[in-house]
């Protein structure tokens, strides 16, 4: 029987996805009759290890998934499991994605000191977030709120909303829902009012380009729509360069007919700039790359250039 060796980071949230991943995998070998054993491998990656650092500091996104990508290329795991909107928009040469699941949530939550919801939060309210772009949007609503750096796994940024005298504490409603703590969450944030990260919500099952049996097993897995809406806002992230944590948002939907409505968003910091356009077409690619142009023409790149310095 052939094995797969399965890779994901070690925090809470990636082993319960992971695990998640291969309940649904192992049913799927079940319906197809094949026979295949899934083995699970935690490994620990730098931005695991360096938890006391804004990430935007330290080298962005593709802290999550380096040593990951090592182990694909070293034969010590098959396919790994990681959070799309973790991964960089490159994949290096050799590595693909072989799947991408149905979606979770994309919106953003709240979990407050109170209860209540946005409009509840107090004037001059401390929310913790280290997001730039959720800082971004909700400071553009709210000048008054303070924003508080928070990092760590979801758990210990829970935590954190007593240990440091919080507010508030912004997080994806996915991860919470997929921990099964859907209720601590106090408010969700309609996507218009907060876009949420390219990807959020949405897995990537990334593996080795040239494995046949992982890539045909993978294929049973993938998720039409949300394979077509993520590839529109990836599409949108790679022509604004964003590989690193920035202000950006993006989220696109696709009806019955094929439509796909694509909202994408640049912004500062402080909340003060921040352009949104929407468009809709039906290749994902060329709508992503339409509304990044669009939001270039008024000047995301300039916005973008100030927070990277
Ligand atoms: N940046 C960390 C991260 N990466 C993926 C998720 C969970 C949500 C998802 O899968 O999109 C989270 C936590 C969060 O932002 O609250």
């Amino acid at each position: 029987m052939r094995k797969i060796v399965v890779g994901t980071r070690q925090s809470a949230l990636a082993l319960t996805q992971t695990g998640q991943v291969i309940d649904q995998l192992k049913a799927l070998c079940m319906e197809h009759g094949i026979e295949v054993e899934f083995e699970l491998k935690k490994i620990v990656t730098k931005g695991d290890r360096i938890l006391d650092v804004t990430l935007s500091k330290v080298g962005g996104k593709g802290l999550f998934v380096k040593e990951i990508e090592q182990a694909l290329f070293d034969g010590e795991i098959d396919f790994a499991v990681h959070s799309m909107k973790d991964m960089p928009f490159q994949l290096p040469e050799g590595l693909v994605v072989g799947a991408i699941p149905e979606r979770e949530d994309p919106r953003d939550c709240l979990i407050t000191k109170n209860g209540g919801g946005f409009d509840e939060l107090p004037q001059g309210a401390k929310l913790g977030t280290s997001s730039l772009r959720r800082a971004c949007q909700l400071q553009q609503q709210r000048p008054d709120l303070n924003i508080v750096s928070v990092r760590g796994n979801i758990d210990s940024r829970i935590r954190k909303l007593e240990t440091e005298g919080l507010d508030a504490i912004m997080l994806a409603g996915a991860g919470l829902h997929r921990m099964g703590w859907k209720d601590r969450i106090d408010a969700y944030l309609p996507t218009e009012l907060c876009l949420p990260a390219v990807g959020q919500g949405a897995l990537c099952i990334e593996c080795r380009g040239d494995d046949a049996f992982v890539l045909g097993l993978l294929a049973k897995y993938r998720h039409e729509p949300t394979t077509v809406t993520v590839t529109a806002e990836r599409s949108f992230l790679g022509r604004l360069n964003g590989g690193c944590q920035v202000p950006i948002g993006a989220y696109a939907q696709l009806a019955q007919d094929g439509q796909i409505t694509l909202t994408g968003m640049v912004g500062s910091p402080d909340g003060k700039q921040m352009i949104k356009e929407t468009m809709t077409g039906t290749d994902p690619e060329q709508l992503g790359l339409h509304v990044a142009e669009a939001l270039i023409a008024r000047g995301a790149s300039e916005i973008l250039a100030l927070v990277v310095e």
